[in-house]
């Protein structure tokens, strides 16, 4: 579904991302870890536009998108849940929702509406009138996840969901996650929480110093101490 082939990012002169090769199938979830600044956020912002690759391509759903702006690429069917959730604050839950609504295609309707969303997240539905700002941590969340899937998206990106979250939340996130997987939804997660991404992955994938550095299924991680020390720093 999506393919990353030789990407090379820069920031300046600054060379993050240096020959990033991966797939994220169909279907599946394929979680991104790895220390801090190893390039995690830089890679999902490759894909999305943010911070295009400057050699390399990104394909999906079999379409070039190196090149794209983001805007272009989210219509592609890719939706970005942004490091820090990127809330807007004095937007109402329902603003924050309704601004990022978009079908699929101009005449299916879509999968994805607020009725939809807030059977998802009932707190949400409650809060609709709230601003954006009025929210924990946890509900921020639900709301940047709700905003991704208005825009209808096969694939999702999620950069580091459970950041600052207290640990009911985060499970409450894992959940969530499970739950999209469900519904069909094509997942890549950057996490740097351990046993989350353990629990809601196919496959994991391990980035040092703008690379891949290791690929395998959750079990062989837990399996791999080494692997955990030498990468993860556990
Ligand atoms: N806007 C920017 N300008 C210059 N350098 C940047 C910028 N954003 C990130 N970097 C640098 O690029 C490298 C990779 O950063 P990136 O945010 O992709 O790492 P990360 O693995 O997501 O880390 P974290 O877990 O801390 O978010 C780091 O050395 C970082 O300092």
């Amino acid at each position: 579904m999506l393919t990353i082939e030789g990407v090379h990012t820069y920031y300046g002169n600054s060379h993050v991302l240096q020959g990033v090769t991966f797939n994220v199938p169909a279907g599946k979830s394929v979680a991104l870890l790895g220390r801090n600044g190893v390039g995690k956020t830089t890679t999902i912002h490759s894909i999305s536009g943010l911070t295009p690759a400057k050699r390399g391509e990104i394909r999906f759903l079999g379409k070039t998108i190196t090149g794209k702006t983001p805007h272009e690429i989210a219509r592609t069917g890719i939706g970005l849940v942004p490091q820090g959730r990127r809330v807007f604050p004095s937007l109402t839950i329902r603003e924050n929702l309704t601004m990022a609504a978009r079908s699929q295609t101009q005449d299916a309707p879509p999968d994805w509406d607020l009725d939809k969303v807030y059977t998802l997240f009932p707190v949400l539905k409650e809060r609709e009138k709230n601003m954006g700002n009025q929210l924990s941590g946890g509900q921020q969340q639900m709301l940047a996840i709700g905003r991704a899937l208005m825009t209808n998206p096969q694939l999702i990106l999620m950069d580091e969901p459970s950041e600052g979250l207290a640990p009911s939340v985060v499970s409450q996130v894992g959940d969530i996650i499970h739950g999209l997987k469900k519904s069909g939804l094509s997942i890549l997660l950057v996490e740097q929480n351990f046993h989350l991404a353990c629990g809601v992955a196919d496959e994991v994938l391990i980035m040092s110093k703008g690379q891949i550095v290791w690929s395998g299924s959750p079990k062989e991680l837990l399996d791999n101490n080494e692997i955990q020390h030498q990468y993860l720093g556990i």
